[in-house]
């Protein structure tokens, strides 16, 4: 080696040694060769003394002290096969790990031909909280676009994109379904009479109300004041009748307790039956027809939209 070259090396030992990324250098058959302060810092350790430890020893002490390398697993055993599956496997592998105490570490594994492996660990803590906090923002922001603010059910634009793709999946495998329109009954007395906060109340409440009559597949969402929608795919037209009887008589059965009065609420419900290639529009057009029958017919009650001529 030459007199510049040993000159390097040892420049380069020393700015390992102070450097804030985690340095260590793998034997071929995995044990610590030696690694600077920063590296043995992510597993609590002192760094004279990391010499020679086997990287399954390593994990095995992170994993049982709960120290260093979170290692979210029932069987360590299990986990270092897996681990081994991953590792040196190409000459170089990026990838990040998380600890036990919250820090985060992007390491590079940087493999020689003779077999001993380079690793380096740079932490990266602070883009991942930034990450965290970006992926939280944008999951509400979505939410907040897709969910009725009052009755925490999809709003209008997530309940017509969803039934929309569900209409077009149960055409194609030829399943039957049905849309129902819900209104409340003589609403607007309630918020003329107890005033627009009791009105909120009972929305939600009766939101709530109409959930628990649904099956958790259902598609259901506010769709305007106090109507809502149910999309009830895979729905043979007598299970559509007896969900929306279901609903009128969940609903009318007891009174939503809003603020300080008890109030006995009903809904007229107009049901549609997808035919062959009806559109979102067709359906909604029909069931609000049907809406209007029932409103008609003296409300609490649920209506089936009729061609002229149908039995
Ligand atoms: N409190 C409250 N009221 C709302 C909201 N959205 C719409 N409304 C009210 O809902 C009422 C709807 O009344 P109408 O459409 O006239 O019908 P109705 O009184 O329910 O009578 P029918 O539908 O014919 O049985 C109006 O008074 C709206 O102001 C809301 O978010 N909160």
């Amino acid at each position: 080696m030459s007199t510049n070259h040993t000159a390097f090396s040892q420049k380069l030992l020393e700015f390992i040694d102070v450097c804030n990324d985690g340095y260590a250098i793998l034997t071929a058959d995995d044990k610590l060769l030696g690694c600077n302060q920063a590296f043995a810092d992510i597993f609590y350790q002192e760094h004279r003394t990391m010499q020679g430890i086997h990287f399954d020893e390593l994990m095995r002490r992170s994993f049982v002290e709960r120290k260093g390398i979170r290692i979210e697993a029932e069987n360590i055993d299990l986990w270092l096969h897996a681990a081994h599956q991953r590792r040196r496997q190409n000459p170089f592998r990026l990838f990040e790990v998380d600890l036990v105490d919250g820090r985060w570490f992007l390491m590079s594994e940087q493999l020689l031909p003779t077999g001993e492996m380079l690793l380096q660990a740079k932490e990266i803590t602070k883009q991942k909280v930034l990450e965290d906090q970006l992926h939280s923002r944008v999951a509400t922001l979505s939410e907040l676009a897709l969910t009725d603010e009052l009755t925490k059910v999809a709003n209008r634009r997530c309940f017509v994109e969803s039934t929309n793709t569900e209409l077009g999946r149960c055409q194609r495998q030829d399943l039957p379904s049905a849309l129902l329109l819900l209104d409340l009954d003589f609403f607007k007395s309630v918020n003329d009479l107890y005033g627009h906060q009791a009105g909120d109340e009972v929305l939600k409440a009766a939101a709530n109300r109409i959930k628990k009559a649904l099956r958790e597949y259902d598609i259901f969402g506010r769709i305007g004041g106090e109507e809502f929608a149910v999309f009830l795919s895979e729905t043979s037209p007598q299970t559509a009748l007896q969900v929306a009887e279901r609903v009128r008589s969940l609903l009318a059965s007891f009174p939503i307790k809003a603020g300080q009065v008890e109030l006995c609420i009903t809904v007229s419900i107009g049901i549609a039956l997808c035919k062959g290639d009806s559109t979102f529009e067709d359906l909604y057009t029909q069931a609000d027809s049907a809406l209007y029958a029932a409103k008609r017919n003296g409300r609490n009650r649920a209506e089936l939209y009729k061609l002229l001529g149908e039995d």
